[in-house]
């Protein structure tokens, strides 16, 4: 009802007829964390892409507050309030965190006032760049250079944001503070869309999740829909068996 981003029958492919997503459907709403997960080349981070517009649709379409955004190009997904934060590090690593930062402030560039106001409420969302902001992001751990990225995509002021994976290869702790910081997001009214390999974690953080296999809709269900003893649950239990922490 109140869906921020829904893909409707979604097929995508990256070459030729090799079909990925295949009629997939998948809604997002406002002040929530949809979560979704499935086994490895299920098709999550390919949902995520084409969310973000990187691949052409072989049928359905995504409508975004209402809108058929499904022929607009990925250029033109930050002017409407969607950021997206993939799986593979994205930062400059010889540049420091505020020339990083700086360059996430692109599509407002000419606004001085509003880069400096922007890069300021990073800095005070994430004191610890703000201690960093001159050094060159390759000298921090994995963990903080997951914020620098989470901070540049912050700063649009997105209404949705596209996380992909975004506790992998991190320790426990750190992973820890990024799913109170995504449920965090969802918390504040941001439409959070959450890939992940950890299925209980994301189950945790989700109010609502798609599960997918082999590109296609598997199963889907609210957090209770989801609780110990559910059939959503023993249905991933397999999944779940090697994926706990
Ligand atoms: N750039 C690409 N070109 C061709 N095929 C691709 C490309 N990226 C992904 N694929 C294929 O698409 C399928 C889905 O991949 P995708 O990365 O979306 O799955 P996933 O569920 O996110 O998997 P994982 O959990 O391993 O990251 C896989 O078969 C993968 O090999």
């Amino acid at each position: 009802m109140d869906a921020v981003l829904t893909l409707n029958e979604v097929t995508v492919a990256y070459h030729g007829d090799i079909t990925i997503l295949n009629r997939v459907n998948v809604s997002a709403r406002k002040g929530c964390v949809t979560g979704i997960i499935g086994p490895n080349g299920a098709g999550k981070s390919t949902v995520l892409k084409t969310m973000f517009g990187f691949l052409p649709l072989r049928h359905g379409n995504i409508v975004l507050n209402g809108q058929d955004i499904s022929r607009d190009p990925a250029n033109r997904r930050a002017g409407q309030g969607v950021a997206y934060v993939p799986q593979s590090r994205s930062l400059f690593a010889d540049l420091s965190v505020e020339d990083n930062l700086l360059l996430g402030c692109w599509p407002f560039r000419g606004d001085r006032a509003r880069v400096r106001r922007q890069i300021d409420s990073v800095y005070a969302r994430f004191p610890i760049l703000a201690e960093k902001r001159r050094d060159p992001v390759s000298s921090m751990s994995g963990g903080q250079q997951r914020f620098v990225e989470f901070g540049r995509a912050l700063l649009i002021e997105p209404s949705v944001i596209l996380l992909d994976e975004p506790t992998a290869m991190l320790a426990p702790k750190i992973s820890k503070e990024i799913y109170t910081f995504v449920r965090g997001l969802a918390d504040e009214g941001m439409t959070v869309v959450l890939v992940d390999q950890n299925v209980r974690r994301c189950a945790e953080v989700s109010d609502y999740l798609y599960i997918l296999e082999l590109g296609r809709n598997k199963a889907e269900g609210d957090r209770q829909a989801f609780a110990e003893g559910s059939g959503l649950r023993d249905m991933v239990a397999t999944w779940m068996d090697y994926k706990i922490d």
